[in-house]
């Protein structure tokens, strides 16, 4: 089997992108296949890998996105905006597109100086536990820990007691731990699926990012710009807000090519 990929990061969160829009890559794809592809050692790396598949009517193309374990997952905002790169690299889109994703439809644009503005669905639920805690779904779900000093978390141990613990072992969450800075906000995330830290993850900033607004005045409204400095670069997150509800969500980050070939297995 020849699988020919090409591998985008977007702020250090990485995947393989494969064109599938012949639909002969998802028939044979196992998951053991996947997780090995992904694999740093004995594939080619990733924390995700991501097949474009055809567009129904009315969008340029699908996003079928895999955790690093193989498995099938919900919505990746950094994949999301790797993969409207890909789509630009196969001419396949110009500036703008719109693409279907496992959560629904999506817009996209590159600006101009390459980085890609990613629409996110609306977000309206929101969960508080205790005091400093958030659970919410931007399209992935998403335990958001406010922390003093992010220098001083353990992400992994903490992260995977709070992702194996009995409320969230069988769904699994991705757990940010973010902190408060006076010029925006930093964070460290726990994903769901590759079972480590990544180096940044885009629903995880998204969810940050609101559940900040949300807990500094839970009534405010207007439209925000809130800068989000992961592990591996720095993204922004738009939008509007009226109380809790979020609406015209866009992710804003780099989203980079790092090298392309052909895998044999
Ligand atoms: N890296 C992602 C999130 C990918 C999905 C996540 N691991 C899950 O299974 O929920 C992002 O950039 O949003």
């Amino acid at each position: 089997m020849h699988i020919d990929f090409t591998k985008y990061q977007g702020a250090g969160n990485d995947f393989i992108l494969c064109d599938d829009r012949t639909g002969e890559l998802s028939a044979q794809l196992t998951r053991e296949t996947i997780e090995r592809l992904c694999n740093r050692r004995f594939g080619i790396g990733g924390d995700g890998l991501m097949l474009l598949g055809q567009g129904a009517e009315g969008f340029d193309f699908r996003m079928i996105y895999y955790n690093s374990d193989g498995r099938e997952s919900t919505m990746c905002g950094n994949g999301g905006r790797c993969i409207v790169r890909f789509a630009h690299q196969l001419k396949l889109i110009g500036s703008t597109c719109r693409f279907v994703a496992i959560d629904g439809p999506h817009d996209a644009t590159i600006l101009d100086d390459g980085q890609v503005a990613l629409g996110m669905n609306p977000v309206s639920a929101i969960q508080e536990v205790g005091e400093q805690d958030l659970v919410l779904d931007t399209g992935s779900p998403h335990y958001v820990r406010f922390v003093p000093d992010l220098r001083e978390i353990d992400v992994v141990t903490t992260g995977r007691a709070v992702r194996r613990s009995p409320a969230f072992a069988d769904q699994g969450i991705n757990v940010n731990f973010v902190e408060s800075a006076t010029d925006g906000l930093r964070i460290a995330t726990y994903e769901r699926g590759v079972e480590d830290e990544t180096l940044a993850c885009g629903t995880g900033v998204t969810a940050a990012a609101i559940g900040h607004l949300y807990r500094t005045d839970p009534l405010a409204s207007g439209n925000f710009r809130v800068g989000v400095l992961a592990r591996g670069g720095q993204l922004a997150v738009t939008g509007n807000r009226s109380g809790g509800a979020f609406t015209d969500l866009r992710l804003i980050g780099p989203a980079t090519f790092v090298f392309s070939g052909t895998i044999i297995l």
